[in-house]
């Protein structure tokens, strides 16, 4: 955002112009409330700059406005002086502010340039007005939150019922727990130009159909079965089938042309007892020749697998062609602490590693811990492999080892749920066997997966997903 701030200025919109079209939103979400006293906090930043212009339209609509302000206001500088120099209405040292009978807060205290874990009056005020009880709207960022992680920086933070933020989102408006932190967001433009946001390049997006929907390929009328792209899923054992099979319905929903799953005799009886439009396979012998004969694009390995000797050279024989590989569950048993290992063997052939958090510490082990952004550990762990990572959970990060990477925030609670993620394994596999490039196969499958699990609503359990999807892919094609 300083760089938009930069570029905007160079084309003509200065800071002040951007600050006052921010304190301008700020108002308006707060003229939602019925409130006639208003207290803001303002920090000593351009975040307390919004404040002070937000305070003075809300006086001009006749609201009861006490600017609280955090050290000597005489040291702002810059926009944050001029937005102060225009308000001439009651102004407190943040120390003596009053949350009695208060009937909204804005938190104008820190924004994009909080660098320290709140302390001292900023920390007391901030706990004060939480324990009020009166509606709070940030601006920006709830103070203590750090919006490029979506972690407090500290210990305490506040907690907003709105967020007014700017320009664009940060990525700690979508990450958890900065999302329930944040409340309601209101993604306000401030008349940054659009060439201005451009020309920062940014490379992580909101998951939503226009960052992935045009390299997803459309089905030819000319094209057959094969042209779309041939699905193969290594099987559990016996009893223990279930999971490759959602992944197996999941990969064909998607529209693969065909979905073949491999494994024992005694698997594939299960198999058949549920399954019509999907092809069996016997494997006793390793799928190296199936894989490379009938021309497979894309493979599933790891759901309901085990960690077997078995399971480790059906990986070894997945990444040995030119395919794409889908690797899930199991997979990370094998190779719980050896990314080093995992990164050899998918060398410069394309994979989707899909771990919940629990699965990702197993391989990336401590490093894991170490960022404390879940965008950032997903970058670096697909740096380190080479491979597109889909870190699960309430805020799925897909990441691709070029950087690129998008958050979801579409899924819903009850998407946490057994055999969800065997499901994805699926529909990523099965876009990608249509051709779409790997980044953009798993970022749509993931808010697919979201939106089908919206669908059905609640009392949802997997076996519901693959059906849910033809209505999905149908309103997203009718878009
Ligand atoms: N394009 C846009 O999006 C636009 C954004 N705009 C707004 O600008 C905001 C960013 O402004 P900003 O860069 O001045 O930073 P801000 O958050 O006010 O804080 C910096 C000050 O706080 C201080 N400080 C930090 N942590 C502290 C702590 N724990 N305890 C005590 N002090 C602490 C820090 O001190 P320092 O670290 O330098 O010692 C410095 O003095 C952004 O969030 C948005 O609201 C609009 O106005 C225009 C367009
Ligand atoms: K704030």
């Amino acid at each position: 955002m300083t760089e938009v701030d930069r570029a905007s200025a160079a084309e003509g919109v200065p800071g002040a112009a951007l600050m006052e079209r921010a304190g301008e939103a700020v108002a308006h979400a707060a003229l939602d409330y019925a409130a006639e006293k208003i207290v803001v906090l303002a920090g000593p930043g351009a975040n307390g700059g919004d404040g002070f212009v937000a305070a003075r339209l809300l006086a001009e609509a006749n609201r009861a406005v006490v600017v609280a302000v955090l050290g000597d206001r005489a040291a702002l500088r810059g926009d944050a002086a001029q937005a102060a120099a225009g308000w001439a209405g009651p102004t407190v040292r943040l120390e003596d502010a009053d949350f009695a009978r208060v009937d909204l807060i804005i938190d104008a205290l820190f924004g994009a340039g909080l660098s320290r874990p709140l302390s001292g009056a900023a920390a007391d005020a901030v706990l004060a007005a939480q324990a009020c009880g009166a509606p709070i709207i940030a601006v920006d960022t709830p103070s203590g939150l750090d919006g490029a992680s979506g972690h407090p920086i500290g210990d305490v933070c506040m907690r907003a019922d709105v967020t007014v933020t700017f320009v664009r989102l940060k990525p700690g408006h979508i990450l958890l727990p900065g999302r329930l932190l944040c409340g309601r967001i209101v993604l306000a433009d401030i008349g940054a130009p659009a060439s201005a946001v451009a020309s920062v390049g940014a490379r992580v997006w909101l998951n939503r159909p226009a960052v992935w929907r045009d390299a997803i390929p459309e089905p030819s009328i000319a094209g057959h079965k094969y042209s779309r792209g041939h699905v193969a899923v290594w099987s559990g054992p016996e009893l223990q089938t279930g999971a490759s099979r959602l992944s197996a319905l999941a990969a064909l929903r998607a529209g693969a042309g065909a979905v073949t799953l491999l494994g024992s005799k005694a698997a594939l009886k299960e198999h058949a007892a549920h399954l019509t439009a999907i092809m069996l396979r016997e494997a006793e012998d390793g799928w190296r020749s199936f894989l490379d004969q009938r021309k497979v694009a894309a493979v599933v390995v790891g759901p309901g697998a085990s960690a077997t000797p078995d399971t480790r050279r059906a990986l070894e024989e997945a990444c040995a062609g030119d395919r794409r590989v889908v690797m899930d569950a199991d997979v990370f048993s094998l190779f719980a602490g050896d990314a080093e290992g995992l990164g050899r063997l998918i060398g410069e052939g394309e994979a989707v590693l899909t771990p919940h958090e629990g699965e990702f510490k197993r391989v990336f082990g401590e490093d894991a811990d170490v960022a404390p952004s879940k965008l950032e550990r997903a970058r670096a762990a697909a740096a380190r492999v080479g491979a597109t990572i889909v870190l699960k959970g309430p805020d799925t990060v897909v990441a691709s080892q070029d950087g690129r990477a998008t958050i979801a925030d579409n899924a819903p609670p009850h998407l946490a749920t057994a055999g969800a993620g065997d499901v994805l394994a699926g529909l990523i596999a099965g876009l990608m066997a249509q051709g779409a490039p790997v980044f953009e196969a798993a970022s749509a499958a993931v808010w697919l997966h979201g939106e089908a699990a919206n669908a059905i609503g609640r009392g949802l359990i997997a076996d519901d997903l693959p059906g849910a999807l033809p209505n999905v892919l149908q309103s997203l094609a009718s878009q």
